[in-house]
């Protein structure tokens, strides 16, 4: 085959470098604002989007019904994130904003805010250096479907939209007993979070809007707008049961707004199956490559060959799942030194009897070639059992040998490896696979501090 007719050969390193910078991410979110904002020149707008750089702040909604928990939560969530509230209430209030200043009397009047009101303000804030650095989160906005397209239009694209719940009659006992600290705005509550300081207790106020009939009536509007609101947020919604103790809500809302979303940046799977022998990586490997058109790259291969293998076009562009390979850190430093770096790593843990038993019952029937195993897949005659061998590697003593060899290099792998999933290998193959299977499609979860 000719240079001209040759597959074109892409260095292994592309792909890599894409998902290293999240290239494709960082396209696709300038391309959105670009065509959401449609400036004149689009050269000094997308430099000057690029340097913003706050692809990744914080960018939250929090909806829910009344006393469900949203400003609690989003207070926790700002001074954890280091990020920005904005609510109606702190929208209004801005000091050197005529629109601010207006709004406010109107509020004063009726209150409440027109969309239109809501929507310039919201835009105004977004717009302000702190929130450009350090992300935003709307506590309770936007309170229909309108102000939730209106803001989209925008180009005000929230990552994670989280929405409380909790029963109506929970939320109008649970609002009966909430109170606030004028002077710091901080919200308690006489029975779930009552301040420990008796000067913050002393002075503690309780605010208009929470009686019976006043929570019932906003719960009523509320259940009427959220139904439409949703649908404005198909990917990035995620619904937490606000009738629960405070922190456990919160950690709940702080994971999830830790977790990047699927990407739809083209994914090459890079797969090493780690695990003892008998772990299962060998089927994993198989059912994988068998599903995704992944290269199987068997551990019986040297480094030079995996090499040559690892270079090849479907391995680049289909991806590859490795097993048995690296056992130790050196080789997983070689993988590394040539460029090969896994980007899922799979730890496949099985207890040492299971191990023992799935590999000193194997038996090979020497006439057919045909593996059996004594317990799982016995010979179907007395004949065939008669003639069956073990292979010498599956004695219980190098079973064993190798099982200690294992436990001592695999510390070394999971640490040598940033991100590794452990999982529950004791168990039937296809549920073992869709564990890894979820693993490999789902971003990575961020550590949380
Ligand atoms: N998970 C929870 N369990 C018990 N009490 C809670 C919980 N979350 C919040 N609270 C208490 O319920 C009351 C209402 O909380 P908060 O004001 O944060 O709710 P909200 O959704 O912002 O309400 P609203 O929309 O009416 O402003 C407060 O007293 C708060 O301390
Ligand atoms: N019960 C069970 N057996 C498995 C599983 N995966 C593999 N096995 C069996 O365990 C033995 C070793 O599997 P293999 O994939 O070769 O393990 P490897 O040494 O880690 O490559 C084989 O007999 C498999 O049929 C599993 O998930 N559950």
């Amino acid at each position: 085959m000719d240079a001209t007719t040759a597959p074109h050969h892409i260095p292994p390193e592309m792909p890599q470098y894409g998902e290293t910078y999240h290239v494709f991410e960082l396209m696709q979110n300038m391309l959105e604002q670009l065509l959401i904002h449609q400036p004149k020149d689009p050269i000094p707008f997308m430099i000057s989007h690029l340097q913003q750089d706050n692809d990744n702040v914080p960018k939250i909604v929090i909806l829910g019904p009344p006393a469900s928990g949203k400003t609690t939560i989003a207070m926790w969530l700002c001074k954890h994130l280091s990020s920005n509230l904005v609510t109606v209430e702190n929208l209004i209030a801005r000091e050197f904003s005529s629109l601010a200043e207006v709004a406010g009397k109107h509020y004063q009047k009726m209150k409440k805010l027109s969309s239109t009101q809501l929507i310039k303000l919201i835009q105004e804030r977004l717009k302000e250096g702190d929130c450009v650095r350090q992300g935003w989160i709307l506590d309770g906005i936007p309170e229909t479907r309108e102000q939730a397209l209106s803001i989209q239009t925008l180009g005000i694209t929230p990552r994670h939209v989280i929405v409380l719940s909790a029963p109506d009659t929970v939320l109008i006992e649970r609002n009966l007993g909430k109170r606030i600290d004028p002077q710091t705005r901080e919200i308690y509550h006489t029975t779930f979070d009552w301040p420990s300081e008796s000067e913050i207790q002393n002075r503690l106020i309780v605010p208009g809007g929470i009686s019976e009939l006043e929570t019932a009536r906003k719960l009523l509007e509320y259940h009427r707008n959220i139904i439409r609101i949703l649908p404005a947020y198909p990917k990035i919604l995620k619904v937490i049961n606000a009738d629960q103790p405070c922190v456990d809500v919160f950690y709940q809302a702080l994971t999830y707004v830790q977790t990047n979303h699927r990407s739809n940046a083209p994914f090459t799977p890079r797969v090493l199956l780690c695990g003892p022998m008998g772990s299962g990586k060998s089927l994993q490997a198989a059912l994988l490559a068998q599903k995704y058109g992944l290269v199987n790259v068997p551990d019986s291969i040297i480094m030079k060959v995996l090499s040559q293998r690892l270079s090849q076009q479907d391995s680049i562009q289909k991806g590859w799942v490795l097993h048995g390979f690296p056992k130790d850190l050196d080789q997983a430093h070689m993988l590394n030194s040539l460029g090969f770096q896994p980007n899922r790593v799979f730890f496949l843990n099985v207890p040492f009897d299971s191990v023992i038993e799935r590999l000193t019952l194997r038996r090979i029937d020497p006439v057919t070639g045909e593996r059996y195993h004594l317990m799982y897949k016995p010979p179907p005659t007395v004949e065939i059992k008669a003639r069956l061998l073990q292979n010498p590697k599956d004695t219980e003593e190098q079973v064993k040998l190798k099982m200690d060899l294992f436990y001592r290099n695999s510390l070394e792998l999971e640490e040598f490896y940033e991100h590794t999933i452990t999982l529950n290998a004791d168990q039937d193959p296809y549920t073992v696979f869709e564990y890894i299977e979820s693993g490999i499609i789902n971003p990575l979860p961020k550590k949380v501090p």
